[in-house]
């Protein structure tokens, strides 16, 4: 069995108001293509890219320095958006990654008692800091909280390639939630073992109505997956290339030869990240540069999509919150 191994909105209208009493905020940077509600409300004078012509418009609907767009996103979000925030620093991408989070917990908590939160290992769990400090560790209802992992690598808990490890140390020591509602791996297991420990686990708690199941695909529907991106534009532990990318029928399957080390994980199939009613995508630092190119710039064609390209809700909102470098090369190609 899965073990619980821790010891331990506003409306988009009240969004946009809190955001008519602050401070004008530096020009941003839109690109001039059909930008989303959001966007439209949040984003002050737009600054035009002087050749934004190859961006696939499709997918990219606006880029703005902006540390509040994200905190309404939770409220204005509508089915199938994406949205891609460059912050001018990691400290502002923090914040508002926190807000953004902490509104997701109220609006979830209130319409349904319970919020399904799933965590990547990676650098996502310092991305979340703010949510152990002032004033989320107080306000946030943290009894209702419920965690998961989009991806485990297979080595016990207090390893130091453990994602439950780096999620304890990093955020969940630091706050309330009660210990049986954390859902690391049983470590004891095999990976083959792990992933279907974990599947049963998850079907256990959508009978009990703590994840919600998505009515369209008939797979789990978390609330929020807070995933980073590998430079290779993995996501969980779905690599280029690997047919585990194709799985349709699992919710949980395993690796034993992941190009990552440690080889032997566990991950959430793309049905279930899929079925997700909120992502947001962290993914900082120039080394992601030109996978964030290939995702929002490239015209290329779908037969060489990067896992994080297969990223696709029907049904949900994704956010990326991302940094200047991560967007350096975007950027760079929209000048041109
Ligand atoms: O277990 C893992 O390896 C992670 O879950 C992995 O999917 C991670 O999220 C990305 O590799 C991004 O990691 P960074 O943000 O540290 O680059």
């Amino acid at each position: 069995m899965v073990s619980s191994a821790l010891s331990s909105s506003p409306t988009a209208a009240a969004a946009a108001a809190i955001l008519r009493r602050r401070p004008t905020p530096p020009l941003p940077r839109v690109f001039p293509i059909p930008l989303l509600r959001l966007s439209e409300t949040l984003i002050a004078p737009r600054v035009a890219f002087p050749s934004p012509a190859r961006l696939r418009q499709s997918s990219l609907n606006a880029m703005a320095f902006s540390a509040a767009a994200a905190a309404a996103a939770a409220a204005a979000a509508t089915k199938g958006s994406k949205e891609l925030i460059v912050f001018g620093s990691e400290e502002d991408l923090a914040v508002s990654l926190a807000k953004y989070t902490a509104e997701l917990s109220e609006k979830f908590v209130r319409e349904r008692g319970a919020f399904s939160v799933v965590l990547s290992g990676g650098s996502l769990i310092k991305s979340i800091r703010k949510l152990t400090e002032s004033p989320y560790v107080e306000s946030v209802d943290w009894s209702r909280w419920y965690v998961f992992w989009v991806d485990e690598r297979v080595v016990p808990k207090d390893h130091v390639d453990s994602n439950y490890k780096l999620a304890y140390d990093g955020f969940l020591s630091k706050v309330p939630i009660p210990p049986g509602q954390v859902y690391a791996i049983n470590d004891s297991l095999s990976p083959e073992g792990a992933a279907d420990d974990y599947e049963t686990c998850l079907k256990q708690l959508v009978k009990d109505g703590i994840i919600a199941l998505s009515a369209s695909s008939g797979f789990p529907r978390f609330d929020l997956m807070l995933l980073g991106m590998g430079p290779d534009g993995h996501i969980a532990s779905l690599f280029p290339g690997h047919p585990l990318i194709n799985e349709k029928e699992r919710w949980v399957t395993f690796i034993k030869d992941s190009p990552k080390p440690p080889p032997e994980r566990i991950t959430f199939t793309f049905p279930v990240i899929n079925s997700s009613a909120y992502i947001a995508m962290v993914v900082t630092g120039a080394g992601k540069a030109s996978a964030v190119l290939k995702v929002f710039g490239s015209e290329e064609s779908s037969a060489d999509l990067l896992p994080v390209e297969m990223i696709s809700l029907e049904d949900g909102a994704l956010t990326w919150f991302t940094d200047k470098a991560a967007t350096s090369m975007l950027v760079d190609k929209a000048n041109m």
